[in-house]
C-alpha cells in the first residue's frame, strides 16, 4: 500500500490549528466576554478599575497591607453580602461581606466550599497535608479525632508550660534592659516562645532540652518563614515553571532543610509510636505527658494507630499553623500596649488584682477587661488575614446564585471594619465596646479571627488561653514604649498581618 503522507501533515496541522483556535477563542471568551457580558455574577456590585488582563491583582499586590482593597471595598458597598472583583485572568472571585453571608459561607454551607486549588498547591508541600487541606466527610473524620486533645482540661494543662515560658521571654527582655536599653524585636521574640509551646503541645517535646532543638527552630524558621527570595521561588515553582530543582543557592538550603526538618520529625513520630506500643505493654509511662502537662496531639494520633507518614504530616501542618499566628498576635498586642496608654494602664490595674503568683486558667478567664482587649485586638489587628474557598457546587447564599468553581475570599478584616456592622467608631481601637454590642456586631459571625464553623481554627482555645496567659506575665512586668512614629508598614502579600522588618520596641520594667 502507499500512503499519502503529505495529507496526513496536513491533517495533522488542521487538528493543530484547530485546537490552537479553540483554546485562543476559549480565552479571548474567558478574559473578554464571559466575566463582562455573560456571567450571573456580573451585576454584583465591586470596584470597576481593572486592568484588562489581571483583573484587581496590582490592588493586592502594591496594597500597604493584606486587607487593604478588602476594607476600602467593604467601607464602599458596606451592605452587600458579597462583592466581586476580578483576579488574574479576570477570573471572578468574591468577597464575603456581610454576617449573614459569612455565616452561610463558614457554617451553613461550608462544605460547599474547599481550599482553592493554588493554595493547595503552594503551600502543602511546605506545611504537610494535614487538616487544614482535608476536605468533606476526610475533614469531619479527621477534626473529630484530633478535637480529642483541645478539650478545656486537657489544654488547661498545658498553662504551667506557657507560663515558664512567658518568664524565660521576660526574663530575655529584662537582660535587653541591661545590656541594650530596653530595646527588643518583637516578632522573632515571640516567634521563638510560640514554636516552644507549640512544640510542647503539638509533639510533647520541650524544644529547649531536645536535643535537635536549635536545629529543629532554624528548619521551622526557614520553611515555614522564608526569606523574601525563597518565597519567590516557591510561587514561581507553583505557578510558573519547576524550578525549586535549579542549582541555586537558595533552592538548596531550602531542600536541605525541609529534609532536615522532615527527618528529626520522623524520628520523633517513630519513638513515640514505640513509646505508645510499651506503654501499652504496661513497660513504661510515657515521659511525654508529664513534661508537657497535658496529652500532646503525637501521642493521641499514636494511640489511635494513624500511619507515620499522616502523623509526619499532621505535626507539620499544625506546627505551622499554629505557632506564627499566636506570635503575630502578641506582636500586636504589644503595639498596641505601646499605642494606649490609658488601656494599658486599665489593663495592668486588673491584672494587679491577680493575687496569685501562678494564676489559674479560671483565674486569667474572670479578667474581664483583659478578655474584652484581646477580643478587640483580634478584631483589629485580625492575625490571619485572608481566607480562600473555591465553590464545589452551584450554591444560593443570601439569594446570590454561585456556580461552581466560584472563587471566594473570606478577608475578616472587611467585616472587622464595616461601619454598618460595628457602628460609626469601627476604626477605633476600643475594648469597652465589647461591653456593648448590639444589632449585627452581637452576631458571633462578625468576629472571624479563627474563622466559625466547622472549619474554624481547631487550635483556638490553646492559641486563647496561650495569648491571655503570656499577657498577664508581660504587662505584670513592663510597660512598652513605642519606636516606630506613623504607621507600621505590613509585608504585603502575605496570609499573616505582619509588620515589615519586624517591630522594635522599648520595654520599660515596672517600679
Ligand atoms: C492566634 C492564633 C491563631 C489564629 C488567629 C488562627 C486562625 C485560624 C484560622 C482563621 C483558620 C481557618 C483557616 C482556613 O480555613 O482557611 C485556622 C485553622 C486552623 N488552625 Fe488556627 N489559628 C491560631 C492558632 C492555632 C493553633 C495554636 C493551632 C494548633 C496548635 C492551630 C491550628 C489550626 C488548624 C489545624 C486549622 C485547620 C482547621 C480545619 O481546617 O478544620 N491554630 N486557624
Amino acid at each position: 500500500a502507499v500512503y499519502d503522507v503529505s495529507s496526513l501533515g496536513n491533517t495533522a496541522q488542521v487538528v493543530l490549528t484547530s485546537i490552537l483556535s479553540l483554546s485562543i477563542a476559549n480565552k479571548v471568551y474567558r478574559l473578554f466576554i464571559y466575566p463582562h457580558y455573560v456571567s450571573p455574577l456580573r451585576h454584583l456590585p465591586g470596584p470597576k478599575d481593572h486592568h484588562f488582563l489581571i483583573g484587581h491583582f496590582l490592588h493586592q499586590y502594591r496594597a500597604g497591607s493584606p486587607n487593604e482593597p478588602y476594607v476600602s471595598w467593604a467601607k464602599k458597598w458596606p451592605d452587600a453580602p458579597f462583592i466581586r472583583y476580578l483576579s488574574i485572568g479576570n477570573v471572578e472571585a468574591l468577597l464575603v461581606n456581610s454576617v449573614a453571608a459569612y455565616r452561610d459561607v463558614t457554617r451553613t454551607k461550608c462544605y460547599s466550599f474547599v481550599k482553592p486549588p493554588f493554595f493547595v498547591r503552594l503551600v502543602k508541600d511546605l506545611i504537610g497535608a494535614g487538616l487544614v487541606f482535608a476536605e468533606g466527610e476526610e475533614h469531619k473524620a479527621q477534626k473529630k479525632v484530633l478535637n480529642g486533645v483541645f478539650a478545656g482540661p486537657n489544654i488547661k494543662a498545658f498553662l504551667p508550660g506557657i507560663q515558664a515560658r512567658a518568664r524565660a521571654l521576660c526574663d530575655n527582655f529584662e537582660r535587653a534592659i541591661v545590656e541594650n536599653d530596653g530595646i527588643v524585636e518583637l516578632t522573632s521574640a515571640y516567634s521563638q516562645m510560640a514554636l516552644e509551646i507549640t512544640a510542647s503541645f503539638v509533639l510533647g517535646i520541650d524544644l529547649l532540652a531536645f536535643p535537635d532543638g536549635r536545629i529543629l527552630h532554624d528548619s521551622y524558621k526557614y520553611v515555614f518563614d522564608p526569606p523574601a527570595v525563597v518565597q519567590l521561588l516557591n510561587f514561581i515553582h507553583v505557578f510558573v515553571l519547576p524550578i525549586r530543582w535549579f542549582p541555586l543557592e537558595a533552592n538548596r538550603k531550602f531542600l536541605r532543610l525541609n529534609k532536615l526538618l522532615r527527618s528529626i520529625l520522623r524520628d520523633v513520630v517513630a519513638k513515640r509510636v514505640e513509646d505508645v506500643k510499651k506503654m501499652r505493654e504496661g513497660e513504661t509511662q510515657l515521659e511525654q505527658k508529664s513534661a508537657s502537662g497535658g496529652k500532646d496531639l503525637l501521642t493521641l494520633m499514636a494511640e489511635e494507630g494513624w500511619s507515620e507518614e499522616d502523623m509526619l504530616n499532621q505535626v507539620l501542618t499544625f506546627t505551622a499553623a499554629g505557632h506564627e499566628t499566636t506570635a503575630t498576635a502578641l506582636v500586636w498586642a504589644t503595639h498596641a500596649l505601646s499605642l494606649y496608654p490609658d488601656i494599658e494602664q486599665r489593663l495592668q490595674a486588673e491584672i494587679k488584682t491577680l493575687t496569685n503568683p501562678d494564676p489559674s486558667s479560671s483565674d486569667i478567664e474572670s479578667l474581664h477587661y483583659l478578655n474584652n482587649f484581646s477580643r478587640e485586638l483580634f478584631r483589629f489587628f485580625c492575625p490571619a488575614a485572608v481566607q480562600g474557598r473555591v465553590a464545589v457546587e452551584d450554591v444560593v447564599i443570601q439569594g446570590v446564585p454561585i456556580p461552581k468553581g466560584t472563587e471566594l475570599l473570606i478577608s475578616p478584616a472587611a467585616i472587622h471594619f464595616n461601619p454598618l456592622i460595628w457602628g460609626p467608631h469601627a476604626d477605633v481601637f476600643d475594648p469597652d465596646r465589647w461591653d456593648r454590642l448590639e444589632g449585627d456586631a452581637a452576631d458571633v459571625h462578625a468576629w472571624g479571627p479563627f474563622l466559625q464553623g466547622p472549619r474554624g481554627c481547631i487550635g483556638r482555645t490553646l492559641a486563647w488561653l496561650e495569648f491571655k496567659g503570656v499577657v498577664v506575665e508581660l504587662v505584670r512586668r513592663f510597660r512598652f514604649e513605642r519606636l516606630v512614629e506613623g504607621e507600621v508598614r505590613l509585608v504585603n502579600p502575605s496570609p499573616v498581618l505582619r509588620p515589615r522588618g519586624g517591630l522594635r520596641v522599648k520595654v520599660v520594667r515596672r517600679e
